[in-house]
C-alpha cells in the first residue's frame, strides 16, 4: 500500500474561502484541550465512549489520539468505520470550536479509509482549519497509524456550520447551556 493514496480529488474547500483566523482567546500551542461536554461520546467519560483527548499544535492544528479497543470492532479485530468517522468528527469539531471559539455543528463529513485500523492500534489524528465562508467552516484531518509519522490510515474533511446557542437549547435539552457550563464553566459564555 503506497503512502500517498489521494482519494479526495475534488477541490477543497469547494467554495472560495477566507483564511481561518484563530480567535484572540483561542488556546495556544501545547494546550491540552478540556472535555467540552462530559456526556459527549467522543471526549466525555461515558462507558463505551471514545475518550479522546486533544492538544493544540503549531500553526492552528489540533492533534488528537484515538486508541481502538475491542468495543470499537466492526470486523473481528478491526475498527468499525463509523466509529473512525466519529473520531474524526470529534477531532475536527474540537479544532473548529476551540480555535475559532464559534459554536458550530457538522453539516457534512466525508472520510477515506485507506488502511485497516486494528484493535490495539492508536490513530494519531491531526486536524486543521482550511477556510471560512460566512457561517461555513471547512476543516480536514489525517489519521496516522500508531505514531505521528506513521502511514495515513484515514483522511477526512468536513463542513461545519456556525449556529446560535439556541440550536442546542431548542433542538436538544432546554438546559443545554447549563450542561455545557457544568463541564466548562467559562467557555460557553463567549459571544460568537
Ligand atoms: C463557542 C466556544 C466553543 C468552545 C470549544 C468547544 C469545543 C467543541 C468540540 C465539539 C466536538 C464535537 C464534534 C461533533 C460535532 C457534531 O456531532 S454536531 C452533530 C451533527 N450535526 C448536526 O446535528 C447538524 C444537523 N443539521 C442542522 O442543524 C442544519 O442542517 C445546519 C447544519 C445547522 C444548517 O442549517 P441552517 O442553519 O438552516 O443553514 P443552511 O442555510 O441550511 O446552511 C448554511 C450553509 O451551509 C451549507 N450546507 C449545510 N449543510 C450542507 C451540506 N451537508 N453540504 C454542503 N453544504 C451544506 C448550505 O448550503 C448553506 O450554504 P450557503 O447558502 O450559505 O452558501
Amino acid at each position: 500500500m503506497s503512502e500517498e493514496r489521494p482519494r479526495q480529488r475534488t477541490p477543497w474547500p469547494p467554495v472560495p474561502t477566507e483564511p481561518p483566523t484563530p480567535h484572540a482567546q483561542a488556546p495556544g500551542p501545547g494546550t491540552k484541550l478540556q472535555v467540552h461536554y462530559d456526556e459527549c461520546f467522543g471526549c466525555g467519560e461515558l462507558d463505551g465512549g471514545l475518550h479522546m483527548r486533544s492538544t493544540v499544535g503549531e500553526h492552528a492544528h489540533v492533534h488528537a489520539e484515538f486508541t481502538v479497543t475491542e468495543a470499537h470492532q466492526g470486523a473481528p479485530g478491526l475498527a468499525h468505520g463509523g466509529l473512525l468517522a466519529c473520531a474524526f468528527d470529534e477531532a475536527l469539531g474540537s479544532a473548529v470550536g476551540n480555535l475559532l471559539q464559534r459554536p458550530a455543528v457538522t453539516g457534512k463529513l466525508e472520510t477515506d479509509f485507506l488502511r485497516p485500523v486494528p484493535v490495539g492500534s492508536t490513530l494519531f489524528i491531526t486536524a486543521k482549519l482550511d477556510g471560512t465562508a460566512g457561517r461555513k467552516i471547512y476543516a480536514s484531518a489525517d489519521g496516522r497509524l500508531d505514531s505521528a509519522d506513521g502511514p495515513i490510515a484515514v483522511r477526512a474533511r468536513a463542513l461545519f456550520v456556525e449556529v446560535a446557542f439556541e440550536h442546542f437549547t431548542s433542538h436538544g435539552y432546554a438546559d443545554a447551556m447549563e450542561r455545557f457550563r457544568r463541564t466548562r464553566p467559562q467557555t460557553w459564555d463567549i459571544n460568537p
